[in-house]
């Protein structure tokens, strides 16, 4: 008899990360299992991205640790080819064709899924031949998330995947990615802006302002409780109410400690 052990992709104790003395994370602790679709949402400069960064490895914490698929981020190769990323300005290298970046995704990357890269290039209507630099922003952020998915990593984190995509392909990349990752019960960890985007694709849930998190966990409990406390003549709860409440919680305490800390220059207004 097999027995599912349901393990944990990302884990954080006390996570901080400080720029110039201010913190920009501070003490953040998650467990979040595998095989979860995550959602990271938070207003400008709330700390999404250095949160990705940490993950990734290419920021080194200065307070508490954290575990990616039970190791540290970005520690060598085998590390690496399990986690596929997709940074915010989705770089590419300019004077490399498509084709070229498929080749080095193909090189690099033990898993590398040819067919499904292929495929994905010409459905776009992609010439292979085009060098990256001569690709509209919204075209790069695509061939990107078409490197990244092809790796087949086990984690896969995308800062704000869909921000440059038009509507349309902002949802045909969406429904895309959970058919990719319910294949193969890939995690992904993705922020973004666009709340009502992650409604039914997000299965948990990360909260994050002014460098905290607010609220972590499975989508459907966080409803469950925020509906519960809303009381039963209240509609029910969608993934932007419950972000929103979150938001205005954390923004109404927010505004209670800069009363405390400065007083007069509260009172003046
Ligand atoms: N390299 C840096 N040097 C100094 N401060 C930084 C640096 N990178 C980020 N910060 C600061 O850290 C805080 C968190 O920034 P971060 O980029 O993580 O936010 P974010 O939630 O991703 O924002 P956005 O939604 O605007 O992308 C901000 O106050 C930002 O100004």
């Amino acid at each position: 008899m097999t027995t599912a052990i349901e393990t944990t992709a990302i884990e954080t104790r006390h996570l901080g990360k400080r720029y110039r003395g201010r913190w920009a994370l501070t003490d953040c602790t998650l467990s979040i299992p595998a095989g979860r679709v995550v959602g990271l949402v938070g207003p400008n400069g709330a700390g999404k991205t250095t949160l990705l960064n940490l993950a990734t490895g290419h920021l080194a914490p200065d307070s508490g640790s954290i575990a990616i698929l039970g190791g540290r981020p970005g520690s060598g190769s085998g590390q690496l080819a399990r986690v596929g990323f997709v940074a915010q300005d989705t770089p590419t290298y300019l004077g490399l064709s498509i084709a070229d970046h498929l080749r080095l995704g193909a090189r690099l990357n033990p898993h590398w899924d040819r067919p499904y890269a292929e495929r994905r290039i010409a459905r776009l209507g992609l010439d292979p031949r085009r060098k990256a630099g001569r690709l509209s922003g919204g075209q790069r952020a695509q061939l990107a998330l078409t490197i990244a998915i092809a790796k087949r990593p086990e984690l896969l984190i995308l800062d704000e995947p869909v921000a440059a995509l038009d509507p349309l392909a902002r949802r045909e990349f969406l429904d895309e990615l959970a058919d990719a990752v319910a294949e193969r019960a890939t995690t992904v960890m993705l922020s973004s802006h666009l709340v009502s985007d992650l409604e039914g694709f997000c299965d948990y849930l990360i909260v994050i302002t002014a460098s905290r998190i607010r609220a972590a966990g499975p989508v459907n409990e966080l409803l469950a409780a925020h509906n519960a406390a809303a009381g039963p003549d209240s509609a029910p709860a969608d993934l932007e109410d419950l972000v929103l409440a979150h938001m205005g919680r954390a923004a109404q305490w927010e505004s209670a400690q800069r009363e405390a800390a400065y007083p007069e220059v509260e009172t003046q207004r």
